[in-house]
Formats: structure tokens, C-alpha cells, sequence
């Protein structure tokens, strides 16, 4: 459950800010403002958040001067009177990691269903590659390579992990059910090729030992691993992660960042991710969006946003 993290009358709950998950192990409840921003991470990269990871990247070159492969372009969603997204621009270049940041109900989760096609807005133009995409099904967003995890967990609970990653590779199925059925020639290695893929994944993020045991009887920071490693098997050239350290303790976190920061280096997949830790989206993002009441109010790198005026106020919640 989400804590107000802002301290003093009238600040709003933030995504951005520190948590106390369910664990309780987070990296804090009510932080004191300190400096122009003060959530966790903000000020201060020497306690307990997880980020050390940009300084790691310093001396790496800025990635955001890669191509652009998805162009948002003045888009507005409503839900009846409900104003999810109003006239949002922004882009996510190839094999950056880009943050969208926002307090509860600004629009994020709204904003990444645009994206991969579950909601359709009413205003706006999609140019994902080059080319302007129009009513688009989720299954046709994974299979142009844009794969997905969820707020809550969602997966196969009694189910083994392997069996789950496994789900991950149906947009890749070439050959028909029958054929796999009869367990016949190009079936069988397709299945193979397969079964393949999900070991490199396996492997990739270290859940070797856990791989016959139902997901339900895994710790939550596991079963999110599990959920990347669905998303994983898939292949995907772009990336979608919704809120993937909630209810994470320290140790988790760190595991998570170095986890989608390795996805993005060696496999150069292009990473949008909402995260309510500011402190990891500061640490690892390259670029990021923050989303108020719907509005888009800041995009830049994390050093642009947290000098921008707008933001500060937002965060602090004398805005409105
Ligand atoms: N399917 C829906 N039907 C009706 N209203 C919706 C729907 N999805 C989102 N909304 C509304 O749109 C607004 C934006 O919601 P959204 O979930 O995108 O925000 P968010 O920034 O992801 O919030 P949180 O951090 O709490 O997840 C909210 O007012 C929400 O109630």
C-alpha cells in the first residue's frame, strides 16, 4: 500500500516518492524535504535506496541521442467525463530507458495501455518505427515487439515458473496446434527453439533454482522476477514496465534495477517503465515524462525535471 511520503498539509501522494511496502522493508515511509526535491534518492544517493547504478553509468555515453521509434503525439484519452490524458507529446528513442512519472491518477498506467494498444485514444497520433499505427489489438503491439508487465502480478499462480515463462513465447508460435499435438517434425523444433529462449532467460535472471516451483509459493520480489522473465521470453525490442519494484524490500530493488539495466545493455531493448521509487527512476532512466492530473508537466533527463519548477511544485502539492 502506498504511503503519503510528503510530509506537511496539502502534499499529495506521489509516485516518485518512498513506500513502505508489504514487507516493510522499503527504502522508507514520510521523507523530509531536503534540497529542491526530496524523495528518496533524490537528495541523497548514499543511504538506502538501491540506486548506485548512475554513478556506474557515468562514464557511459548519453543514449537519448538514438533513433526515434515511438512518437506520441498530442494524445488525449477520456473515460467518459474522466480526463485520463490530455494533449500528451513525448518520444522514446531506441535502447534508452525512459521513466514516466507521475502521482496516483495522473495518467501512467493509462498512458502505457496507449502504448501497447489497450486503450485507444480519442485524440492523438501513435508512430511506433516510422509508421502511424491506428486501432491496434495488444496481441499485434506484441507481435511488432512491444512487450509488458502489470501493476499487480499477473500470472499463472498455480502454475510452475517455467510454464509461465513458457506463456511468454504464444506470440512466437508459427506452427499450428495440431502439429504440436502430434508432437510433428517443425513442431517439435519449434518447441525446442522455444524451450530454448526460456532457459537463456532462466539463466539470464538467475531463477535456475526456482524453476519447477508453482509461482504462488514464491516471495513477491520473485514472483515479479518471473514476470520479467515472461516478458523476456518474448523477445521484445521495447520494453513496458509497470511500477516493477512495488512492494519490493532493498535488496530486491537492487536486484531489479541491475536486472532491467542489464536487459537494456546486453540485449539493447528500449525500456518504459513507471516506478513509484524516485530514487531507482532517477538512477537508471535515461529520459523522464512526469504525468499530473493527466497533464504532461516535465520531460528531460533526471537532472532537467528535478530543476523544473513545475515539477518541485507538483511534488510539493501547491500546485492546484
Ligand atoms: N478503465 C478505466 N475506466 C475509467 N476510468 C479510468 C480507467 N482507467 C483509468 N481511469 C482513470 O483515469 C485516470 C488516470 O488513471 P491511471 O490509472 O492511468 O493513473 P496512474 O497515474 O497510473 O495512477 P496510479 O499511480 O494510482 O496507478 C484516473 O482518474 C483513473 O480513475
Amino acid at each position: 500500500m502506498t504511503q503519503v511520503a510528503w510530509q506537511g498539509a496539502g502534499q499529495r501522494e506521489w509516485a516518485g516518492t518512498a513506500r513502505t511496502d508489504a514487507s516493510g522493508a522499503g527504502s522508507g515511509g514520510a521523507i523530509a524535504p531536503a534540497g529542491p526535491m526530496s524523495p528518496a534518492g533524490l537528495a541523497d544517493d548514499s543511504g538506502a535506496h538501491p540506486g548506485t547504478q548512475r554513478a556506474q553509468r557515468a562514464g557511459e555515453q548519453a543514449r537519448t541521442g538514438g533513433e526515434v521509434i515511438l512518437d506520441l503525439q498530442h494524445i488525449s484519452l477520456s473515460f467518459g467525463g474522466v480526463k485520463a490524458l490530455t494533449d500528451i507529446s513525448f518520444d522514446v528513442c531506441e535502447h534508452e530507458v525512459r521513466a514516466i512519472i507521475g502521482p496516483n491518477g495522473a495518467g501512467k498506467s493509462s498512458m502505457l495501455n496507449v502504448i501497447n494498444g489497450v486503450y485507444h485514444p480519442q485524440q492523438g497520433r501513435i508512430v511506433f518505427r516510422g509508421e502511424e499505427r491506428k486501432q491496434m489489438h495488444p496481441t499485434a503491439a506484441a507481435r511488432q515487439g512491444i512487450a509488458r508487465t502489470f501493476q499487480n502480478i499477473a500470472l499463472f499462480k498455480g502454475m510452475t515458473v517455467l510454464d509461465n515463462i513458457m506463456t511468454g513465447r504464444n506470440t512466437q508460435f508459427r506452427t499450428g496446434l495440431f502439429a504440436h499435438a502430434l508432437w510433428w517434425g517443425p513442431a517439435r523444433n519449434e518447441e525446442m527453439r522455444h524451450r530454448q529462449k526460456v532457459e537463456e532467460v532462466i539463466d539470464f535472471l538467475e531463477i535456475q533454482s526456482i524453476r519447477k516451483t508453482p509461482v504462488g509459493r514464491l516471495p513477491y520480489g520473485l514472483q515479479k522476477r518471473v514476470e520479467l522473465a515472461r516478458a523476456l521470453a518474448a523477445e521484445p525490442s521495447m520494453l513496458l514496465l509497470d511500477e516493477p519494484m512495488a512492494g519490493m524490500n532493498v535488496e530486491e530493488k537492487q536486484d531489479m534495477c541491475r536486472f532491467i539495466l542489464d536487459v537494456n545493455r546486453q540485449f539493447g531493448t528500449t525500456i518504459v517503465l513507471i516506478e513509484h521509487d524516485m530514487g531507482v527512476v532517477m538512477d537508471i532512466s535515461d529520459r523522464v515524462v512526469v504525468l499530473d492530473y493527466g497533464k504532461k508537466i516535465g520531460d528531460g533527463t533526471p537532472e532537467e525535471v528535478k530543476g523544473n519548477p513545475d515539477v518541485i511544485k507538483a511534488y510539493l502539492g501547491t500546485s492546484h
